[in-house]
């Protein structure tokens, strides 16, 4: 099993109350005080990226960021990860199926319900279950081409990787758009209509005798026990045909975001925005304050090359879309619309969902200021908060984003948890199962070793900044430049928000005390030790470091600016704990259930 999901299971097996409870409400701290004060440079940034051209281009040679560093995660994962996917009706897909697996949520639940709420909604074959999958479950985008076949009902899944930032994400089928509006798909049509949340529906958990039971009715026979009665259901659909408010209200007035996925190399789009104009007023009259997103998707291959090219199929859609509203009586800007240009073979997925989420984070502009904060006290270039699961960032400093940075940071994510899984002490199959050993187990999820001391410092590019080795005890800090480290260690948290943690790495394997923390993530390659530093060949440094479950802080900044690493811990600490104190952070969802 891949560690990297079994982390994210472990996680939500864990209760990890213990760091919140922990947690200090002085968000301030000693990063208090100072303004922005930052300089960007964005040409450094992208010309750190080396090899990486190619796979931002984003042109007709589809790289496969995703799948890069992953390699060939498979599908079969899927049980691990810590969505809930309902696929009911035919369900064609296996993988998408979690019937069985014990991975059951119940979307009535009031924990899950009241979840923030994404919508994705398109024509058939856009792109939206693709995106789902490469972004959630780290599907291959070649993957996407032979192994998911269309969907027949309304999928729905948790995501909750990390506490600040969770929401269920309901993928519907092409059609379902269209319902009520006499298209192929109308309520029920193809076997597939939907009724979120209410009986006798398609998509309706009900408890039997505590098992969860997905009613699902796709043809194929009823699967379950409850009274869904197919006569009773004609008649259902028949009255949603009639009157779609019902369903509106039903969809949409609960919906935080609504993601439209046009495929924009399905010329010509008449038809489609017509359908999607036709949503959105709808959506808007049920629900005012839902977020309307745009996905102008599949902008990759011969069709855009350039950027040009891209930029131009915005506008079009656009122009279409204002003319479509002007007709429907909506004055121009009446609805805030927000357009992406997304393919699944480059970054651009992950950066528009990644914009997409952050309207989700009520604690947003907390989360900004604090990263602005420990941008100016560490004099940083730039700061990022990634889900680590989905490397979607979830709040950055208020500087200018760098696209290419973002890639970059991204990029490294999955450099620390390949490695980590890897050659983490109880990674690459390393785990002792039997041991009663857990003195040995502290995953060496810095990249650069195992075993090592030097392990914090890799460098991509030459310009290595070796350490000194410190072959002392198996408990020694290493001292080096860094050393005006008293305040840090001082501090001493009751956690493990320590700045030297990452300094211990590959000299507590051996050692007889036994950490009580989060761990939680036995095998994890992912935890609360994680930290990586690369040094580039420019002079800039990218820093790694777990700030919370499944939260990684990753910053880059000048070579000269990361001397004091101790400071710049001691400051990360201070951050983690102000995060921890956040609201958003000390809620739970279900255990286990989910
Ligand atoms: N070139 C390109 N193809 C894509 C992209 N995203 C998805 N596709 C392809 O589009 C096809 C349809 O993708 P799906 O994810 O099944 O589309 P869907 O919108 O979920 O379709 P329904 O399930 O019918 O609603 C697949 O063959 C994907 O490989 C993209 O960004 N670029």
């Amino acid at each position: 099993m891949d560690p990297y999901y079994s982390s994210i299971n472990q996680y939500y097996d864990d209760d990890d109350g213990e760091s919140i409870s922990s947690a200090s409400n002085d968000r301030n701290g000693p990063i208090g005080g100072g303004g922005p004060a930052w300089g960007r440079d964005g040409g450094v940034v992208a010309s750190m990226m080396g090899q990486s051209d190619d796979d931002i281009g984003g042109g007709g040679g589809m790289p496969e960021i995703v799948a890069g560093l992953n390699g060939d995660d498979d599908d079969d994962d899927d049980e691990n990860f810590m969505t809930g996917y309902r696929g009911g009706g035919a369900g064609g897909d296996n993988s998408n199926n979690n019937a069985g697996n014990g991975n059951v949520v119940d979307f009535d639940d009031p924990r899950i319900a009241s979840l923030p709420r994404i919508l994705l909604m398109g024509p058939r074959r856009a792109g939206k279950t693709s995106i789902q999958r490469v972004v959630f479950h780290k599907m291959s985008p070649h993957e996407t081409l032979f192994r998911l076949e269309a969907t027949q009902t309304l999928e729905r899944a948790v995501v909750d990787h990390t506490p600040l930032c969770r929401f269920t994400i309901w993928d519907f089928p092409g059609e379902q758009y269209e319902y009520g509006h006499g298209g192929a798909g109308g309520v029920g049509g193809g076997g597939g209509g939907v009724s979120p949340g209410t009986g006798g529906g398609m998509n309706v958990i009900n408890k039997d005798g505590g098992v969860e039971r997905y009613a699902n009715e796709d043809g194929g026979g009823d699967v379950d026990g409850g009274n869904n009665n197919s006569n009773a259901q004609q008649q259902q659909q028949q009255q949603h045909a009639n009157d779609p408010g019902d369903d509106d209200d039903q969809i949409f007035a609960m919906a935080t975001a609504l993601i439209f996925v046009l495929d924009a190399q399905d010329e010509p789009y008449d038809h489609v925005l017509q359908s999607f104009t036709d949503t959105v007023t709808r959506a808007v009259r049920a629900n005012p304050t839902i977020a309307v997103e745009v996905f102008v998707h599949k902008v990759d291959g011969e069709l855009f090359l350039s950027d040009e090219a891209k930029y131009d199929c915005r506008r079009d859609v656009m122009q279409q879309v204002a003319d479509e509203l002007a007709d429907a009586g909506f004055s121009r800007d009446a609805i805030p619309i927000s357009y992406h240009l997304t393919s699944i073979y480059d970054h651009s997925v992950f950066e528009a969902l990644s914009r997409v989420v952050q309207r989700l984070i009520p604690e947003l502009p907390t989360l900004e200021h604090l990263l602005n904060v420990l941008v100016s006290t560490c004099s940083m270039e730039k700061a990022y908060l990634f889900d680590v699961a989905s490397k979607l960032y979830i709040s950055t400093d208020s500087s200018p984003v760098d696209m290419q940075s973002v890639e970059l940071c991204s990029d490294m994510i999955d450099v620390v948890l390949d490695v980590s899984g890897i050659y983490g002490a109880w990674g690459g199959g390393k785990r002792n199962t039997g041991g009663p050993t857990p003195t040995t187990r502290r995953p060496m999820t810095s990249l650069g070793g195992v075993g090592d001391e030097d392990a914090d410092v890799t460098s991509m590019g030459g310009d290595a900044r070796a350490r000194d080795a410190n072959q002392g005890g198996p408990n020694e800090i290493s001292s080096d430049d860094d050393d005006d480290e008293d305040g840090p260690i001082g501090w001493n948290a009751n956690d493990d928000v320590d700045g030297e943690d990452d300094e211990l790495l590959g000299k507590l394997v051996g050692h007889n005390e036994i950490t009580p923390s989060v761990e939680d993530d036995a095998g994890s390659a992912y935890d609360s030790d994680s930290s990586s530093t690369i040094h580039l060949s420019n002079g800039m440094v990218l820093y790694l470091k777990e700030v919370d479950t499944m939260l990684a802080l990753v910053c880059l900044t000048r070579a000269e600016n990361f001397r004091k690493k101790s400071l710049i811990n001691y400051n990360i600490g201070c951050l983690k704990k102000a995060l921890m104190a956040l609201p958003q952070s000390a809620q739970k969802i279900s255990e286990g259930g989910t």
